[in-house]
């Protein structure tokens, strides 16, 4: 990642979501930016104005002369852009037809249609921004929730840049003298070095192992937690799920087996996004079509990360009931003891005997009562620690927490090593694969198909 910039071509795109709006943008990047706008522009000499301008005028089609649009220009000169080089930004009236016509001029005066993502991407090979900081782009845009998007601009700022540079820096300067010492082994300097090398090792470990601690959490902001909501028919499931997203989604009426497919939503709990999936009530049934929706209740059991069993608190506990409460013991499980507004029914002591008392969460859905004790629930399941701290550096994608295990897998070998008296030479070899694995995270040692694939995931004009 140098800091000279290498000449590219001249992308295009329309930077704004497809579709109808007051004013759509069309992004120009690269050396001709303002030279190719400048052949469609009738207003000021977009050559001659100065940078960071923003200048009133026309887009002309060349060929026939006809005005297509009337418009503003921004002109930003490189190297200080999104990008670092030129770049044009035509502010269009928000028309579909317009604003793609302005497009096509561009491209027909020498601009090439951008890859989703290039902007960003030309940030990043032209030393902006690293890769840290590119996919915060991305999940600030996907962000679902003021915390995660709180995450993404920290990450934005180059909080995880900084630290993954400065455990690199640490690694890098015991390897130089380890390096220094087995060029002059005369100082007798073997044991010395072993003990820096160990320190050193240590100390990168325990700030790997605290980042990989944050991502299980960093990994649900982004993510959403998959949580299915299970439960035997009528007890109440839809109508928790229609309470949570405070809007009628799914179907609610008093025949049991009501809800016959999956039914998935984000919904916000207090800061923690959740992907909340309403299942059919689990049964046996001979009803070819809740049978499907039955087999897939259990399947979303086994992908979820918390569940949500509902029982009826007006009703005995059935069999059905125990075998669900024993298939989720295993999993991250709230219980909730709906229809606490009817007669009660189901048997307390025998419930207690199955499920913890922490886990058990009573509420009538129907008057809306105790449904803020679940929200509360939730919220301190995940977010107990992090909520309190929030200047903790967060990892949040798979790629980087993947990378962090496989720097800690390498800092374990060094340790191992050297524990097991192995030469240093072997042991510096470890140290510099968790080196080479913290580089990948930032991009500045990540191979060329990575960041081609990183950066296709965006969105066009980004
Ligand atoms: N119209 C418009 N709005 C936008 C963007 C854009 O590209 N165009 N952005 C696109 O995502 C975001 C803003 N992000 C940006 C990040 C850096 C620079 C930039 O020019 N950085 C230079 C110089 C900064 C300065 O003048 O101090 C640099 O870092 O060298 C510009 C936009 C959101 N809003
Ligand atoms: N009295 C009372 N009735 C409730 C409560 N919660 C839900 N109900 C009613 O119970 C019936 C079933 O509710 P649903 O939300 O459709 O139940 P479900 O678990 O989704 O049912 P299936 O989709 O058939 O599995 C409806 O008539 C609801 O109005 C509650 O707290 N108290
Ligand atoms: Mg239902």
């Amino acid at each position: 990642m140098g800091t000279t910039i290498t000449a590219y071509d001249t992308i295009a795109a329309i930077s704004t979501p497809p579709g109808e709006g007051a004013i759509s943008i069309v992004r120009l990047s690269g050396e001709a930016a303002l030279q190719t706008a400048a052949k469609v522009y009738h207003g000021k000499n977009l050559l001659k104005v100065p940078t960071n301008t923003i200048n009133y005028g026309h887009i002309i089609d060349p060929d026939s002369g006809e005005t297509v649009d009337e418009v503003m220009v921004s002109v930003l000169r490189g190297p200080k852009t999104y990008t670092r080089e030129d770049m044009v930004e035509i502010n269009c009236h928000g028309g579909i037809v317009s604003t793609n016509r302005v497009l096509q001029l561009l491209l027909g005066a020498g601009a090439r249609m951008a890859e989703p993502g290039e902007f960003t991407k030309r940030a990043f090979l032209n030393g902006r921004i690293d890769l840290t900081e590119a996919e915060s782009v991305m999940d600030l845009i996907r962000a679902k929730t003021d915390r995660a998007m709180q995450v993404a601009v920290d990450q934005l700022d180059g909080d995880l840049r900084r630290l993954i540079t400065n455990l690199r820096q640490e690694i890098l300067e015991v390897l130089a003298q380890v390096e220094v010492n087995i060029d002059y082994p005369e100082y007798d300097t073997d044991q010395m070095t072993t003990k820096m090398l160990q320190e050193k090792a240590q100390l990168v470990l325990s700030r790997v192992d605290e980042l990989l601690q944050t991502a299980s959490q960093g990994k649900v902001l982004r993510e959403g937690l998959a949580t299915a909501i299970v439960g035997r028919p009528n007890v109440g499931k839809s109508s928790l799920l229609n309470h949570m997203m405070h809007e009628d989604k799914a179907i609610v009426t008093d025949v049991p087996g009501t809800t016959r497919d999956v039914l998935e939503e984000y919904v916000n709990v207090r800061g923690v996004p959740l992907k909340l999936v309403d299942t059919a009530g689990i049964r046996d049934t001979d009803d070819k079509v809740e049978k499907i929706g039955v087999e897939r209740s259990r399947q979303a059991i086994t992908k979820a990360d918390l569940i949500i069993l509902v029982l009826d608190a007006s009703q005995p506990l059935t069999a059905e009931d125990e075998a669900l409460i024993k298939a989720t013991a295993a999993k991250k499980r709230i219980v909730v003891l709906n229809k606490q507004d009817l007669p009660a029914q189901l048997d307390q002591t025998q419930l207690a005997a199955l499920v913890p008392a922490e886990q058990l969460i009573r509420t009538s859905i129907l008057k809306a009562e105790g449904v803020a004790a679940l929200d509360q629930q939730i919220a301190s399941l995940f977010f107990g620690g992090i909520e309190n701290s929030q200047t903790t550096v967060m990892v949040t994608n798979s790629r980087q927490i993947g990378l962090l295990r496989q720097a800690k897998a390498s800092l374990q070998s060094v340790l191992a090593g050297i524990e097991a008296g192995m030469p240093i030479d072997l042991v510096q070899i470890d140290m510099t694969a968790a080196w080479d694995k913290l580089g990948e995270i930032t991009g500045d040692a990540a191979p060329d198909e990575l960041i081609t694939q990183l950066f296709s995931q965006f969105c066009l004009g980004k």
